[in-house]
C-alpha cells in the first residue's frame, strides 16, 4: 500500500491533525513530572494512550527525546512502536540532512523496516542539497513510506536562506517543486513542510501531490482561521496543520489531552470545509 493510500486512509477516519509530542522540560514540570528519563517515559505513555488510538499522524520531537540520551531514545523507540500499532502515521521529526553515505544510514535509521526507530516518515533538510536525499527517498519509495522536506519553515529567521533567489525562483519553491515532480506517480513518497505562520512569500503548493505539513498552530500564533488565506494555493485535501504545545498543555489528563487535540482538529475540518 502506497504512502499516499495510507495517509488518505488515516486523514479520512482521524481527520486533518498532526500531534506534536514534544516533551519539553517546562511541560513535564506543568504535569508534576521530574525532567528526566523515567519523567519523558511517563509524559511519553499518556501522550500513546491519548493520540495514538484517535490521530491521524503524530508528530514525535526527536531533540526532546535525544536529550536524555540513550534512555531518551528506548522512550522514543518505545513510543514510535506503540503509535503504530494503534493505528497512527508516525511522522519522526529528526530534521536530518547531511550526505551520500552517512545519509544512507540516517535513512536506515528512521525508515528501515526493521530499525528500532522505524517510522512512517522522517522530516528531513534539502539544505545540503534536494539530490543529497536521495538514500532516504529511494528507502521510502521501496518500504511505502514517505520524507517530509523542509520548505519554507515556521520560524522568521527562515526567509534569509529560503526565500532567496535561485535561478529565477525562490529556494523553497524550487524545493516544492522537486517533491511534486517526485509524486508525479502518485505516491506521495514527499511530504513537504510550510509553517502555518508564513504570510509572506509564500510558496505555490498547487502541484505538491503529497501532504503539506503545517506547523505553527498555537503557541506560534496561526489559527485554524488563517489557513485557508495562507495556503490557498494548495489542494486542501493534502493539508495536514500540525500544533504541540498548544495541546499538551492541556496534559496530564488522557481525556483532557484526547479532547484538546479533538477540538483542534475540529477547528481545522470547519475552517477548511
Ligand atoms: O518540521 C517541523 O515539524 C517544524 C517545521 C517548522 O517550520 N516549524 C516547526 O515548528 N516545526 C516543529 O513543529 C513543532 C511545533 O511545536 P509547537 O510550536 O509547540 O506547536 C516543533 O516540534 C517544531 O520543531
Amino acid at each position: 500500500m502506497t504512502f499516499a493510500s495510507q495517509y488518505r486512509a488515516a486523514v479520512a477516519d482521524r481527520g486533518r491533525l498532526c500531534v506534536g509530542i514534544d516533551p519539553h522540560p517546562g511541560l513535564l514540570e506543568q504535569w508534576g513530572l521530574r525532567a528526566d528519563a523515567d519523567g519523558l517515559a511517563r509524559f511519553a505513555d499518556r501522550c500513546v494512550e491519548a493520540f495514538g488510538p484517535t490521530a491521524a499522524v503524530i508528530k514525535p520531537q526527536v531533540a526532546f527525546f535525544e536529550a536524555y540520551g540513550s534512555a531518551g531514545f528506548a522512550v522514543l523507540e518505545s513510543v514510535i512502536a506503540r503509535c503504530r500499532d494503534h493505528g497512527a502515521l508516525v511522522l519522526s521529526d529528526a530534521k536530518r540532512g547531511d550526505i551520500g553515505s552517512t545519509m544512507t544510514a540516517y535513512a536506515q535509521a528512521w525508515l528501515g523496516a526493521d530499525a528500532p526507530l522505524s517510522s512512517d516518515a522522517v522530516t528531513v533538510s534539502p539544505y545540503l542539497g534536494f539530490r543529497a536525499l536521495t538514500p532516504v527517498l529511494e528507502l521510502a519509495q521501496r518500504n511505502n513510506r514517505a520524507m517530509f522536506v523542509l520548505a519554507r519553515t515556521s520560524n522568521p529567521e527562515s526567509v534569509a536562506v529560503q526565500c532567496a533567489l535561485f535561478e529565477g525562483q525562490t529556494v523553497s519553491q524550487g524545493v516544492v517543486d522537486e517533491a511534486a515532480t517526485i509524486n508525479g506517480d502518485g505516491a506521495a513518497t514527499v511530504g513537504v513542510v510550510v509553517g502555518a505562520t508564513t504570510a509572506q512569500y509564500r510558496v505555490d503548493l498547487s502541484e505538491v501531490g503529497g501532504p503539506i505539513l503545517a506547523p505553527g498552530l498555537g503557541v506560534q500564533g496561526a489559527r485554524p482561521e488563517d489557513l485557508p488565506e495562507r495556503f490557498s494555493s494548495a489542494d486542501r485535501s493534502w493539508l495536514l496543520p500540525a500544533a504541540s504545545r498548544s495541546i499538551l498543555a492541556a496534559g496530564p489528563d488522557v481525556d483532557a489531552l484526547r479532547a484538546a487535540a479533538a477540538t483542534t482538529r475540529d477547528a481545522v475540518e470547519a475552517a477548511l470545509g
